[in-house]
């Protein structure tokens, strides 16, 4: 039997990705197995951390005295054989350390936590520890210590070894119980014992015909009251009488319980929906590890093709996963799913809370959930046998982690297919275009939705230059043509979507007088003004400051907000166009949960007549009843310092005015913009991504970067800049050498944004078509930079980054 198992430590100051062997003690041998969650005791004193059983070994080539598991924390593993592999995986290929990995799979309450406990080793009858203890025997170290001078107590008792510290492992997750009743006799036995019963005894009698009724299985003493109309005194009466037993059973906290959403059938599909679905089903059924490319136009039908491909994963006895961007930000597609496949389905997204998640993950584990809809960290969904993956809106930055580990959910996605035998459907108006050369390549394989369902035109677009428009009306933010096709679509009953960019832009207030501009004291941006709260925030890290009077700089009062935030187009609307209807969806009014469902609710049922909304609008929304979408400023992004800045603009433009003409009426969109005759926005007017495809490839070539080039950024930041200077003009010294010579490395460069949060950012980013040393390097840069980081300095690498800011 094994008697040693290889743990992998939560030392958060000590990272490694080697395991420590430790003692299974012998009441635990048969029980303990790989994946489950473990209490060691870790270096010198009484440090107690959590870990994962990654292996069980019969010994150990250690010769010293090995410690003991202190305690275990699952009775069944947490991370299954798969799971424990893509740790490896991931951890190797993201350049991050393993237990990271092993927690970023897992729902953030199983996370250990770890508290400060102080204890009583020797009573006495001191009065110092009378006051700290009062009557127990142990308490929270930050409960007592709580000045300098009950610290310097302590640290005499402590001396005195009367007290010691430890650190207690805190499980968080809860699970949510609910009293139910359990019968404790046969149907029989309850039939029985109501002759025993009074003639007059109703309340009795009912609850002996109900525990009858119930053949032994348990219901919930809430139903039961309820369908049987028996009172909960009843239910304790028949307790003493050994009728029945009081139990607790868990619920699970369902976060769609209240929702209602009406189940659909399948949709006939058109051929070229039918051509699509036929080919996954074939790489399902067969099965094999193929990743299709499902390139269709906004309003094509490529949902439907997910869902009958899914469907058919199910059929075949397996599970399937569908990603969705940040799924907080679709609620259609939620129900469109649970519609589809009711209680098979599991939800996992940022916006439910944390007891919510948990217990979606534990339906998923248990598998009683074969259907998982969830953002990015939901491609680690412990389902087993998985059929069929889905990666809508693939080209979507949300599937890219910003934090270690910096993985992209695509990259876990193409390693579990491998893993399972099963295929991947990427779907997009507007692949990435990392995908689309893929597949021109024969390593994806493509499939097309050239048109929208039921051949609907695509909207028809007009540019409008806004620099014309300036000269006649200054001050607004709405041309006139849009103006007129606003008002126009009020008469006509139709709905319209307004959207407003707000990556790179903000609403800021500058002084006419000096030019000063009211930065954030902790980053290097402007501060954004807030109508509703009446603040300045700064929203990279949040410090708030009130709206400043007179200048701070000068004194002056000629001090003016400029820019445009949805609030104040917002109420430049109202003034034009005073009888419309207008929701209003940002940061602010989706804050609260289920907000934005809400509001979408809202204007679906035709609640209002104008959608003003910043990007989060321009994905996925299906309004039969929106025949106009118009962008306040298209090209706000256009000037970021990255190069994938037309994507991003291409991809938005495209996805914001396949909003429009969706059902029987036509669509029109009015995208205004300074910059009327960039190549990004000429495509979009067109509708046409594979000119943009072409063109962006050939912009790529000349300047050598993806997808013709790979790249890893390495960023340092520190509170002090020459500190963060000085580590990577050393770090840029070291990695010379051992990268090969056709590998290009550009700077060090402080990045666009250089200081977030009283830290200032410096970057490198490597090159490079082939670099056999690469891993290796970066490995070792890993490892060796552990001790900066306890020193404040940190050291990020990040593969494929998708943001240089
Ligand atoms: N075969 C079909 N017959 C009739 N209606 C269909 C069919 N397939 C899809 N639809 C309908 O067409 C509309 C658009 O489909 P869907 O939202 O899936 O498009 P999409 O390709 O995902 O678009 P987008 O990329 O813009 O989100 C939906 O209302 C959907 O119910
Ligand atoms: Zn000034
Ligand atoms: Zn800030």
């Amino acid at each position: 039997m094994a008697q040693i198992a290889q743990v992998l430590v939560d030392v958060p100051t000590m990272q490694t990705n080697r395991p420590y062997s430790y003692q299974i003690p012998v009441a635990w041998q048969s029980q303990v197995t790989p994946g489950m969650r473990v209490v060691v005791p870790f270096g010198r004193g009484k440090r107690r951390v959590q870990g994962f059983v990654l292996k069980l070994d019969e010994t150990t080539n250690y010769d010293g005295d090995l410690k003991a598991i202190d305690a275990v924390v699952d009775l069944a593993p947490v991370l299954n054989h798969e799971a424990l592999e893509m740790t490896e995986w991931l951890a190797e290929s993201t350049f991050s350390f393993r237990i990271t990995c092993a927690q970023t799979m897992l729902p953030a309450v199983m996370r250990a936590k770890y508290e400060k406990q102080l204890r009583v080793t020797a009573q006495t009858t001191s009065t110092v520890q009378q006051t700290v203890f009062k009557d127990q025997t142990e308490v929270p170290f930050d409960d007592v210590a709580t000045t300098p001078k009950a610290v310097s107590d302590l640290l005499r008792l402590q001396a005195d070894g009367q007290v010691d510290v430890y650190y207690h492992v805190k499980n968080q997750a809860r699970r949510k119980t609910q009293l139910a009743v359990k019968p404790l006799l046969t149907s029989s036995e309850f039939t029985e014992a109501e002759t025993d019963v009074r003639a007059g005894a109703t309340q009795q009698l009912a609850l002996l015909k109900g525990l009858a009724t119930l053949n032994g299985e348990v219901l919930a003493q809430k139903a039961f009251t309820e369908r049987f109309g028996v009172s909960e005194a009843t239910i304790r009466v028949g307790a003493k009488k050994g009728w029945l037993e009081k139990v607790a059973v868990e619920v699970y906290r369902d976060p769609y319980a209240t929702s209602n959403i009406k189940p659909t059938k399948p949709l006939k599909l058109n051929d070229e929906q039918q051509v699509a679905v036929d080919q996954i089903v074939t790489a399902i059924e067969a099965p094999k590890t193929t990743t299709f490319l499902l390139e269709g136009v906004t309003g094509s039908g490529k949902t439907e093709v997910y869902l009958q491909a899914m469907a058919a994963a199910l059929a075949q006895g397996k599970t399937a996963l569908m990603l969705v961007p940040e799924i907080s930000l679709t609620p259609q597609m939620v129900n469109r799913v649970k519609g589809r496949f009711g209680k098979a389905v599991a939800v996992l997204h940022s916006g439910l809370s944390s007891g919510e998640k948990y217990d979606e993950w534990r339906r998923i584990q248990r598998g009683e959930a074969q259907v998982v809809v969830g953002a990015r960290s939901a491609v680690f969904a412990p389902l087993k046998n998985l059929g069929l993956i889905v990666m809508d809106e693939e080209h979507e930055s949300t599937y890219k982690q910003d934090d270690a580990p910096r993985y992209h959910a695509r990259q876990v996605a193409l390693w579990r297919s491998r893993y399972h035998n099963c295929p991947v459907v990427l779907g997009s108006a507007t692949p990435s275009l990392e995908t689309r050369a893929r597949a021109e390549k024969g390593v994806y394989q493509r499939l097309v939705l050239a048109d929208r369902v039921n051949r609907r035109p695509m909207p028809s677009v007009s540019i409008i230059d806004m620099k014309k428009e300036m000269q006649q009306h200054a001050e607004s933010n709405f041309s006139a043509p849009l103006l007129v096709a606003l008002q126009d679509r009020l008469d006509r009953h139709e709905q319209s979507v307004l959207m407003l960019n707000r990556r790179g832009y903000s609403s800021f207030v500058l002084c006419r007088d000096c030019g000063f501009v009211l930065k954030c004291p902790n980053c290097d941006i402007s501060l954004t003004l807030h109508m509703d709260t009446h603040t300045m925030k700064c929203h990279y890290c949040g410090h708030e400051e009130a709206i400043p009077r007179v200048c701070p700089n000068c004194h002056s009062r000629q001090i003016r907000y400029y820019g445009t935030g949805t609030e104040k187009v917002e109420e430049e609307l109202r003034d034009l166009l005073p009888d419309a209807r207008i929701i209003r969806m940002d940061n602010d009014t989706t804050r609260k949960k289920g907000a934005h469902a809400k509001l979408l609710a809202q204007f679906g049922s035709g609640e209002a007549d104008i959608l003003i909304g910043t990007q989060m609008i321009a994905k996925g929304l299906d309004f039969p009843n929106v025949t106009l979408v118009g962008v306040l400023n298209a090209d706000t992004a256009l000037g970021l310092p990255d190069f994938r800045a037309s994507e991003r603009t291409f991809q938005l433009l495209t996805q914001v005015s396949g909003r429009a003409g969706r059902a029987e009426k036509t669509g029109h969109v009015y995208i205004q913009t300074f910059n009327p005759d960039h190549y990004a926005i000429r495509f979009a007017k067109h509708h046409d991504y594979e000119g943009f495809f072409k063109y962006e490839m050939r912009m790529r070539h000349q300047g050598g970067y993806p997808p013709y080039y790979f790249t890893v950024q390495i960023t340092a930041s520190d509170l002090d800049e020459a500190v963060a200077a000085k580590r990577m003009y050393q770090l840029l010294q070291w990695l010379r050498p051992r990268l090969a010579p056709n590998t290009i490395i550009l700077g060090p460069t402080p990045k666009p944004i250089a200081r977030v949060n009283r830290r200032y950012y410096y970057q490198i980013v490597i090159k490079y078509k082939q670099e056999p040393n690469l891993k290796q390097t970066l490995t070792t840069l890993l490892h060796e930079t552990q001790v900066q980081q306890r020193q404040g300095l940190q050291i990020g690498i990040d593969v494929e980054p998708l943001h240089f800011m």
